[in-house]
C-alpha cells in the first residue's frame, strides 16, 4: 500500500520539536502503527494540525524488522543507535538465513548513513506492493503527494538504511526549533508560522530571520524536510500455504535443500523454515509455512503468527492434500481446503490471497488420488494445478518451473473464491 503523509516537525512554544524516529520492531509486521501514529499525532503547542510529535519530545514509531529506507528528497536521516542487540530468530531477520545474489542485487543498502549510497533507481509507486511514502512537507505536501501519484514514478536518490535488528534507530525528520512563547509576547497571534523548506539539524535557527517576523518567535519553526520511501522487504519469493499435514514441508525437502522436519500429526511445523531453488541463472527463496486451520484468521491454530509470514512472500503455492477425505477417512476435500484458505487469508488481511499463485496437488503417490487430481481439476479453474508427490519429488521438477515463471512474472495467474466450485 502506497500512502503519502505530511511529516513535519514544528517546534512549540519556548521548546524544540521533537525528532521523527523510526524504530525496528519484531513484534510489528506492517507500517500500520506509522500511519495510526501520524494521524494521532499533535504537534508542538501552535503547530499546525496533522504534525507529528509535541514539543521537545521525540516521536518513536515502531516500523517491522526488513524495513528499507530510501531517500527522494532532503536531508539524509541518520542512524541514532541499536538499543537492543537482542538476538532474533533468524526467521525475523531478512537475508539471515538466504545467501542469495540476486536480492542483495535487488536491495543495496548501508548501514552508515552518513556515507550513504547513491542511486538511480527509480521505484514505481505500486499500490499491490507494501510500500510506504513519506512525504515530509511544510506546506503543500498533500498536492505534492497527490501530483507524485499521478507522475507514478520517483527517483531514489539513496538508499538509506535496512533495519534488520531489534532497536536499530533512524532520525528521519528533525524538529523545528522552539518559539518563545506566547508568553513571551502575548499580542501576537497564535496561528502557526510556515516556513519553507530548511534544516534546523546543525542548532539554532538563525537570529536575523527569527527577528524579521515575531510570529516565527511565538510558533516555532518548522524541522527538516525530507521525502522517503520505506519498503517492506519479502522474506520469501514463494510461500507453501495449505493446511496442517498437507505435505508442505516435504515438498520444501524435495524442491530445495532444506531439511525441514516432517510428521504424520498436525502442526510439526511451527516456524517458518526456508529454502532455496536454485537455478542456474537465478536463486528462488521457498518458506514452508505452518499449517492454517478454518478460523485460522480467528487466532485458531496459532492462525495470526502464521498468516503473517504470507504478508512477506510474493507467490502463494497452495498445497492440498488429496488423499484427505478418501475412502472415508477424515478430512477436507482439496478444493474445500482452497476455498478454506482463501477465506482465512483474506479474513487476516483484504487482498492477501491477490498475488501470483498456483496449486500443488500433493500425494497423488496415494490410492484414488488420481480420480480426486481430476475432480480438483475440473472445480478449480484459472490457476495452474501440479500432480506432485512430494515424498518421491514425483512431479518436482515440473513444479519448479512453474513457480520460477510465477516468480519471474512471466505468468501471473491468481487463485480467488470464483474460480473454485465446491458444491
Ligand atoms: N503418501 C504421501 N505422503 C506424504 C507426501 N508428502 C508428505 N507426506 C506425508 O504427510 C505427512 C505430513 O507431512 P509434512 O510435510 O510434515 O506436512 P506439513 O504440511 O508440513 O504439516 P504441518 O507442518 O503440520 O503443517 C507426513 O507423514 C509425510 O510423510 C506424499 O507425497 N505422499
Ligand atoms: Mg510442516
Amino acid at each position: 500500500m502506497v500512502f503519502k503523509v505530511v511529516l513535519t516537525n514544528v517546534g512549540g512554544n519556548g521548546g524544540r520539536g521533537g525528532d521523527v524516529i523510526l524504530e525496528c520492531s519484531p513484534s510489528v509486521w506492517d507500517f500500520r502503527s506509522l500511519q495510526h501514529h501520524l494521524r494521532a499525532g499533535k504537534g508542538g503547542h501552535g503547530a499546525p494540525k496533522n504534525m507529528i510529535g509535541t514539543c521537545g519530545e521525540d516521536k518513536v514509531v515502531l516500523v517491522p524488522v526488513g524495513t528499507v529506507i530510501h531517500l527522494i528528497e532532503g536531508e539524509i536521516p541518520s542512524m541514532v543507535d541499536n538499543r537492543s542487540e537482542s538476538d532474533l530468530d533468524p526467521w525475523e531477520r531478512p537475508g539471515s538465513l538466504v545467501d542469495d545474489p540476486s536480492l542483495s542485487n535487488q536491495q543495496t543498502t548501508i548501514q552508515n548513513p552518513s556515507v550513504p549510497e547513491e542511486v538511480k533507481s527509480t521505484c514505481k509507486n505500486d499500490s499491490s506492493s507494501s510500500h510506504t511514502e513519506i512525504t515530509s512537507k511544510a506546506s503543500t505536501n498533500l498536492q505534492h503527494a497527490t501530483q507524485a501519484e499521478q507522475e507514478g514514478e520517483k527517483q531514489i536518490q539513496y538508499n538509506i538504511a535496512e533495519l534488520t535488528k531489534q532497536g536499530q534507530r533512524v532520525i528521519i525528520a528533525y524538529g523545528g526549533e522552539g518559539g518563545l512563547g506566547n508568553v513571551c509576547c502575548p499580542s501576537v497571534s497564535k496561528k502557526p508560522m510556515v516556513m519553507k523548506s530548511k534544516s534546523y539539524k546543525n542548532g539554532p535557527s538563525d537570529p536575523k530571520l527569527a527577528s524579521d517576523d515575531q510570529s516565527s518567535l511565538v510558533a516555532g519553526e518548522p524541522g527538516s524536510e525530507s521525502e522517503l520511501i520505506l519498503e517492506l522487504k519479502s522474506i520469501a519469493d514463494v510461500g507453501l500455504v495449505g493446511m496442517p499435514s498437507a505435505g508442505k514441508s516435504t515438498l520444501l525437502g524435495a524442491i530445495s535443500r532444506a531439511k525441514p522436519a516432517v510428521g504424520h500429526y498436525s502442526f510439526t511445523t511451527l516456524r517458518p523454515n526456508l529454502g532455496n531453488m536454485n537455478f542456474d541463472d537465478i536463486q528462488i527463496t521457498v518458506a514452508d509455512i505452518p499449517g492454517l486451520i478454518k478460523g485460522a484468521h480467528e487466532n485458531r491454530g496459532l492462525g495470526h503468527a502464521f498468516l503473517r509470514h504470507i504478508e512477506r512472500t510474493k507467490v502463494l503455492a497452495y498445497v492440498v492434500d488429496l488423499a484427505s477425505g478418501l475412502d472415508g477417512r477424515k478430512g477436507i476435500k482439496p478444493w474445500k481446503q482452497l476455498r478454506d484458505l482463501i477465506i482465512e487469508l483474506e479474513h487476516h488481511q483484504e487482498g492477501l490471497s491477490d498475488r501470483p499463485s498456483l496449486v500443488v496437488a500433493n500425494k497423488i503417490d496415494e490410492d484414488g488420488a488420481e480420480e480426486v487430481y481430476e475432480e480438483l481439476e475440473r472445480r478449480v479453474q484459472g490457476v495452474p494445478i501440479y500432480p506432485v508427490c512430494a515424498v518421491l519429488e514425483e512431479g518436482v521438477p515440473e513444479l519448479k518451473v512453474g513457480l520460477r515463471m510465477l516468480v519471474n512474472g512471466e505468468k501471473s495467474e491468481r487463485l480467488s473464491l470464483d474460480k473454485i466450485q465446491v458444491d
